[in-house]
């Protein structure tokens, strides 16, 4: 399609969807497509037979505080202002899109519904609330479901229309070649499903990738404090990022190059000198914390040469990055360690997004046992 052609459709669109409300104020929301901004994902879903199919999966319940993130020029924030909900808060980052769809509730009569905070989605707080319903900008995605997830909110619910890959890789099962660790450690919290998919043909203008409904559906109200006994929750999450990070960086790598990546084993990952390191002093902090050895006594922590001073200053010097304090001998014990684990575990061959969380778990167990920390 033309560029002149998009717009007219995208003009076409958004004045009918105005209209259906009210004429007089039609043009408070009417954003001319020209000014939408697609490096802030402003793709504008304007089926309605789509948006009232996302509000009735959602679920609402009367009494229900809805989240809605980047609520553009209020398509689905018209429709969640019109369910059972007590109150919708809006939260979106384009000033002209939180007037336009604060105009338009005003042009419904709903306005003491809705608040609209301006404002970046993972930055602000969000307000309390029960359900998130959202089509969400796709450059967040990631960020903002692990801050639903693993932020402080109780929630029931999240509805959320992300890219379709993207959806794909969420609910992907353990041995799925796309599965990732934010999927992996959703599992952990909520249960995630497909509920339906969404042709990119139903957005304005028309983006690059097709769309699906996902719902994250809280498996408790509260986040867990551990996933296992002795196994904090932190710690999995930090340890999951170690494994899984590498393979989301070099997947972006290999998108951006357009190059054949085949997915690092948890023994190459685990020999990286930085990764080391850093788990190196991660793990005597956590002794520190803990006023604990490793499991199993004996003094093969490995320290580093401030030890033997005992003024304190060595020990902050080495608290954030200045491995060079630490001895040589403390350094190769704690290297051995780490590969110990990964013998025991049969595992150092194994690549990540192949393994069963019950794997990646026994592992962590393994790390722990021998005081390898990861937070
Ligand atoms: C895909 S559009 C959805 C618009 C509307 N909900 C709809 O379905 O037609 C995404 C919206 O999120 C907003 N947005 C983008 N990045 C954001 C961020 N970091 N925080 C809050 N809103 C954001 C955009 O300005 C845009 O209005």
């Amino acid at each position: 399609m033309s560029r002149a052609a998009s717009t007219l459709r995208a003009r076409h669109a958004v004045r009918r969807l105005s209209s259906s409300s009210s004429a007089s104020s039609a043009e408070a929301w009417d954003v001319p497509f020209h000014r939408l901004q697609k490096q802030r994902g402003q793709h504008l879903l304007t089926n309605p037979r789509v948006l009232d199919d996302i509000v009735r999966r959602a679920a609402i319940r009367p009494g229900d505080a809805v989240l809605e993130v980047g609520p553009g020029t209020g398509n689905l924030t018209a429709r969640l202002l019109a369910s059972p909900a007590a109150r919708v808060a809006a939260v979106e980052i384009d000033p002209r899109m939180a007037a336009a769809v604060s105009a338009r509730a005003a042009a419904l009569g709903l306005s003491h519904k809705l608040t609209v905070t301006t404002g970046d989605a993972m930055e602000v707080e969000f307000p309390e609330f029960d359900v998130c319903v959202s089509n969400i900008p796709y450059a967040i995605s990631s960020p903002l479901i692990a801050k639903l997830l693993f932020g402080a909110y109780r929630f029931r619910a999240a509805t959320l229309l992300v890219q379709r890959e993207f959806a794909r890789r969420l609910v992907g099962a353990p041995g799925h070649g796309e599965r990732n660790h934010l999927a992996t450690n959703a599992r952990l919290v909520a249960d995630v499903t497909l509920l339906m998919d969404v042709s990119k043909a139903e957005f304005v203008p028309v983006p690059g990738v097709d769309s699906s409904l996902v719902e994250i559906r809280m498996k408790e109200e509260d986040r867990p404090a551990e996933v296992e006994p002795g196994i904090g929750l932190d710690e999995w999450l930090e340890f999951t990022r170690v494994c899984f990070g590498q393979h989301q960086l070099q997947q972006r790598r290999r998108r951006q190059k357009k190059k054949r990546w085949k997915e690092k084993t948890l023994g190459t990952i685990f020999k990286k000198e930085e990764i080391a390191m850093e788990l190196f002093r991660l793990s005597r902090r956590a002794e520190e914390r803990d006023g604990s050895g490793p499991v199993g006594g004996g003094s093969d922590v490995p320290r580093h040469d401030g030890d033997d001073v005992g003024d304190g200053k060595e020990e902050e010097d080495c608290g954030e990055v200045a491995y060079s304090c630490f001895s040589k001998e403390g350094v190769v014990a704690f290297k051995e360690r780490i590969a110990g684990a990964l013998q025991s575990a049969r595992l150092d061959k194994e690549r990540p997004s192949r393994l069963s969380n019950d794997d990646l778990l026994r592992l962590l167990r393994l790390f722990i046992k021998r005081g390898v920390h990861f937070h």
